[in-house]
């Protein structure tokens, strides 16, 4: 059986994109939606990112046969508590949060009996709010599913297909795995991103405004990602803490060794490095994921 109703709680960049490629790309599902704010619930029905926006998260899921939770992952709880009254018997509950372990956890205590099949489509941007959204976000992209041993299989295959129905490939893994490997290729990069902005902000005394000026080039790719949204990057850096706190820690030695290799004009060492760190950049191209890029194609993102 495919899922013909789909109710999306958060409507904001993820959960309008959602949207957007669903009505899109699998026209045939009914699809309702609910954000907590106001202001997101009136411009969500502006721009049509569901079929119908309801008054209340009891009637967004009140038929529905998957509900997808599409808040910031601090929220994930809270949001999985105000559906708990109307959810119907059987509905298959998911979400989109960047970390997984805790999530799923906070879901299972806000909704005990329901079958949960957790997912992260590994595409975004450094925009959020309902406005953010575009259908084709998950075109080519990853999306990783996490769902327990004892999940059914029949309700992983339907959320895989309505993945894949938005043009996704899909990815089954442990939530524990998934969590250590995000960390190392999105968390930790954020991380970076953060740092680098910061101390060059903490720096405009120094360098009479010059660092905004002359920021063509790799400072620019950095202040991308440096604008991501606040709430979002605080919450998964507070459910992730474990495998970011392991990856940040291999990094700062890498980080001190390169430090060692300045100091001692130990070139072999920094040359080295280089040249393996390109090899890895020509492999991702190769592999044709160079359009992980989230403005590809896009002149408006
Ligand atoms: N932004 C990305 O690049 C990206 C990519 C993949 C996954 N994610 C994950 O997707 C989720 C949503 O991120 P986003 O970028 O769409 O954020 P967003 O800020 O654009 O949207 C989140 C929406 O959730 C609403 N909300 C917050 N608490 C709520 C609650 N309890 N009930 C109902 N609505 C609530 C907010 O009002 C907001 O409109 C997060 O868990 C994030 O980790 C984000
Ligand atoms: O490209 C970006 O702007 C993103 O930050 C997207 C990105 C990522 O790090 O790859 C960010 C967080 C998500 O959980 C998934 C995707």
């Amino acid at each position: 059986m495919s899922i013909e109703r789909i109710a999306i709680i958060g409507l904001g960049l993820i959960g309008g994109s959602i949207g957007l490629a669903l009505r899109e790309m699998l026209p045939d599902i009914a699809t309702t939606g609910w954000d907590a704010d106001r202001d997101v619930r009136r411009k969500a029905a502006e721009r049509g990112l569901v079929g119908k926006v309801s008054d209340s998260a009891d009637d967004a899921v009140r038929d529905a046969q998957l509900v997808i939770l599409c808040v910031p992952v601090g929220a994930m709880g809270a949001a999985a508590q105000s559906i708990a009254g109307a959810l119907p018997p059987g509905a298959i509950v998911s979400d989109v949060g960047s970390s997984k372990h805790s999530v799923a956890q906070a879901i299972a205590k806000a909704l005990p009996d329901a079958v949960v099949v957790p997912a992260h489509p590994v595409a975004g941007t450094e925009k959020s709010g309902p406005e953010a959204g575009f259908p084709e976000l998950f075109r080519h992209r990853w999306c990783i599913l996490t769902p327990e041993d004892a999940t059914p299989a029949e309700a992983v295959e339907q959320v895989a297909a309505v993945w894949q129905g938005l043009g996704a490939k899909v990815e089954i893994m442990e939530p524990a795995h998934h969590d250590l490997v995000l960390a190392v290729t999105s968390h930790i990069p954020h991380l970076i991103a953060y740092t680098i902005v910061g101390t060059a902000s903490d720096l405009e005394d120094v360098t009479r405004g010059e660092v905004i000026k002359y920021s063509a080039g790799g400072f620019r790719d950095f202040t991308r990602i440096a604008a991501s949204d606040p709430t979002m990057w605080r919450d998964v850096f507070l459910t992730n803490r474990d495998a970011v706190l392991e990856v940040l820690g291999r990094f700062t030695e890498d980080l001190t060794a390169l430090q060692r290799a300045i100091r001692n004009g130990d070139g072999d060492t920094l040359f080295e490095l280089f040249e393996r760190t390109r090899t890895i950049r020509r492999s991702i191209i190769e592999e044709g994921q160079d359009d992980a890029r989230p403005d590809f194609g896009r002149s408006d993102h």
